[in-house]
C-alpha cells in the first residue's frame, strides 16, 4: 500500500529564541502531521507557540533541529532560494491584518504572486480566483473602499492565485467582527470540502469547530488532538489546558 504523505510534517521541530538564561524555546520538539485535503486549527494559550509553529511549517522561518516536509520536499535542507522559490509556488498563507497593499485595486493584489514568480497574470485566472472568494464585482476597488471580511476574502485569493499544496492562516478572523467572521470561515470550510489543506491558528473555539481537526499547544508542546468536536467541545478543551 502506497501512503499519501501528509500535506505538511513536522519531526522533532524545535525553535529557540534569544540565548542564555533569557532563551525561550517557542516550539520544543514537536512531531506533527497536517492531513491533506483536511482543515486542522491550532490552539493554545497567548506565547504557547502557534504562530511560531505556522511559520516553521510554512517556512517562513528556520527551525533550530528537526524537520519540515512538505509533501515529500524537505524544507529544511532547502537553501534560501529555493524555499523562496517554494513558498511561492507551493505555499499560500494569510494574516490577521489581511497585508494587502493599500495603492493596488483587489485584482492586482491577487495577481501580485503570479507577478514575483515572474509569470504573466492572466486576468481570467485573476477575476476567477476574485469569483471563488465571492468578489468578482469588488475587482477594480482598493483595500480601504472593502470591509474587513472582504478584504480578508481578498486576502484569501491571492494566497489562493497560485493554487498552494497547503493554505496557511494566522488567525484570519482575529480583526473581523462575528458576520465578517462567519463568511470567511464558510469559505474556509467550501475550499476544505472541494481538497484544500488548510492549518490555521485561531484563539475562537467557534473558528476552530469548523475545521475537520483541532491540535492544542502548550509551552511549545503539542499537549492534545481534538477531532469533530463543536464549539463548546473545543472550549472545554481548551480550558482544560489553561488551567
Ligand atoms: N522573534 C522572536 N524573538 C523572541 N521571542 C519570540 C519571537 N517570536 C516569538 N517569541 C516568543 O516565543 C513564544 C511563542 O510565541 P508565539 O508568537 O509563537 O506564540 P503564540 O501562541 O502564537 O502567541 P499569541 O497567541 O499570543 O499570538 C513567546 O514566548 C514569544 O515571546
Amino acid at each position: 500500500m502506497t501512503m499519501t504523505p501528509a500535506a505538511v510534517a513536522l519531526h522533532g521541530v524545535s525553535r529557540t529564541f534569544g540565548r542564555g538564561p533569557s532563551a525561550v524555546t517557542a516550539v520544543d520538539d514537536v512531531t506533527l502531521d497536517f492531513p491533506r485535503g483536511g482543515w486542522t486549527a491550532v490552539m493554545g494559550p497567548s506565547g504557547s507557540g502557534k504562530s511560531t509553529l505556522l511559520h516553521c511549517a510554512a517556512g517562513l522561518e528556520r527551525v533550530d533541529t528537526g524537520r519540515v516536509l512538505l509533501g515529500s520536499t524537505d524544507l529544511t535542507s532547502a537553501g534560501d532560494a529555493e524555499l523562496t522559490t517554494l513558498r511561492r509556488t507551493r505555499i499560500g498563507f494569510v494574516f490577521q491584518s489581511f497585508n494587502l497593499i493599500g495603492a493596488l485595486t483587489a485584482e492586482q493584489n491577487v495577481a501580485l504572486p503570479l507577478r514575483l514568480a515572474g509569470k504573466r497574470p492572466s486576468r481570467s485566472v485573476v477575476r476567477a480566483t476574485l469569483d471563488a472568494v465571492g468578489l468578482a464585482d469588488r475587482a477594480r476597488h482598493k483595500p480601504r473602499e472593502l470591509s474587513g471580511g472582504q478584504q480578508q476574502r481578498v486576502a484569501i485569493a491571492r494566497a489562493m492565485v497560485t493554487r498552494p499544496e497547503v493554505l496557511f492562516a494566522d488567525e484570519p478572523t482575529g480583526a473581523l467582527d462575528s458576520t465578517a467572521a462567519r463568511t470567511v470561515l464558510d469559505l474556509l470550510r467550501a475550499m476544505a470540502d472541494a481538497g484544500q489543506s488548510i492549518v490555521m491558528v485561531t484563539h475562537d473555539p467557534g473558528a476552530a469547530a469548523r475545521a475537520d481537526s483541532v491540535v492544542f499547544l502548550r509551552d511549545g508542546r503539542v499537549v492534545d488532538r481534538l477531532a469533530g468536536a463543536d464549539a463548546r467541545g473545543v472550549a472545554d478543551r481548551l480550558a482544560a489546558w489553561e488551567r
